[in-house]
């Protein structure tokens, strides 16, 4: 069977909605010669100052194999973790993390707010951190279920986290910083925000929000998702379109700590989640994302040297947040019990005026 067989047992996504043009990048051929000589890294750079989402076709790539094979079998393991007793979920449920001041974990459907006017969301997610399973930190305690699957867990973390650091040197290359300049902020065994998030939403009415609009905190990230309902925000329009979900390739994108290294080159697009389109509504929607961020101690600033020393000075951007402290502040600020207009607000991203 091939990459994500099991796209083929669901409905198709539709024909006439209006699709976000995403260019395809292929991993095997970024991995075929260096930055400079090489079309497909030219056309990641592009990627990354215009839209900053596009597809990544793991196919022909033996990291892109292992992880296409891992994100089936992750997809798989959701829909198990998703369908354990309430009892069982919250052994691991953020509330009792941290005081319920952390960020990993079981976070419940409609503990969080999508919007300024605190609209409840819809959607349960389940979030790992790296560091519990490459070995960094002690393990936050989890079900059994998912600490059976650990292996396969780590197979997944360290192959996501490989291909990030390989995107970060061909983005670094054409920065013209010095080499694994981004590559030594994200270091494996350093402690990161990095983290698999498991997360579903029920079957609900057409067109019903589940995930509000927001840009991803961290660096990069890679998506999957089998249905439909993931939309961004064309920079130029500002229309909402579908991003349809495509065999054998992830969606990745750009998120925050990319923009301010750059100061402001690279772009982090907003996104939101509604129920998938067409006859894909009538089901419960999953999906898996690996979330790459700079190690906790780095502080989220424009780096020095290359073309970013070109950048005009952006507002704000000397405000020397950390990375642990920034997703806090992000990851937190929506909770919906203490929610206020103001927290919300304080608690935005680099959408700045960009938000809807
Ligand atoms: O569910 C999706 O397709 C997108 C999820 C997402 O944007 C996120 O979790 O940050
Ligand atoms: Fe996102």
């Amino acid at each position: 069977m091939g990459p994500q067989h099991t796209f083929s047992t669901f409905p198709p996504f539709p024909d006439d909605v209006v699709t976000a043009p995403l260019v395809t990048l292929s991993l095997a051929k970024l991995q075929s010669a260096p930055a400079v000589t090489n079309p497909e890294s030219q056309a990641l750079f592009d990627c990354a100052k215009s839209l900053g989402f596009f597809y990544m076709d793991m196919r022909g790539s033996p990291e892109g194999e292992t992880l296409l094979d891992g994100a089936e079998r992750l997809h798989e393991l959701e829909k198990q973790f998703f369908a354990l007793s309430e009892e069982e979920r919250a052994v691991c449920s953020r509330e009792k993390k941290n005081d319920g001041n952390g960020y990993f974990g079981w976070k419940r459907m409609g503990t969080t707010v999508m919007d300024r006017n605190g609209t409840i969301d819809r959607y349960e997610n389940f979030n790992l951190r790296k560091d519990d399973v490459v070995g960094n930190t002690p393990p936050l305690p989890e079900p059994q279920l998912i600490n059976d699957n650990m292996p396969l867990f780590n197979t997944y973390v360290r192959t996501a986290h490989g291909i990030i650091i390989q995107l970060l040197d061909h983005l670094n290359a054409h920065l013209q910083l010095p080499p694994g300049t981004l590559a030594s902020l994200h270091r494996l065994d350093h402690e990161s925000g990095d983290h698999v998030r498991f997360k579903r939403s029920p079957a609900l009415e057409p067109g019903a929000l589940h995930s509000g609009a927001h840009t991803d905190f961290g660096s990069l990230t890679i998506l999957f998702n089998w249905l439909g309902g993931l939309q961004l925000q064309l920079p130029s329009s500002k229309e909402w379109v579908y991003v349809r979900p495509v065999p054998g390739c992830a969606i990745v994108n750009l998120g925050d700590a990319l923009v301010k290294f750059t100061a402001g080159l690279f772009r982090s697009n907003i996104h939101r989640v509604l129920s998938p389109p067409g006859e894909q509504c009538k089901l419960e929607r999953y999906s898996l994302v690996y979330f790459s961020r700079p190690e906790d101690s780095v502080v989220l600033k424009r780096l020095q040297g290359g073309i970013i020393d070109q950048q005009p000075r952006v507002p704000g951007e000397d405000e020397g947040t950390n990375s642990k402290e920034w997703i806090l502040r992000r990851g937190l600020a929506n909770k919906a019990d203490n929610w206020s207009p103001d927290k919300w607000e304080k608690g935005r991203g680099t959408e700045g005026d960009r938000d809807p």
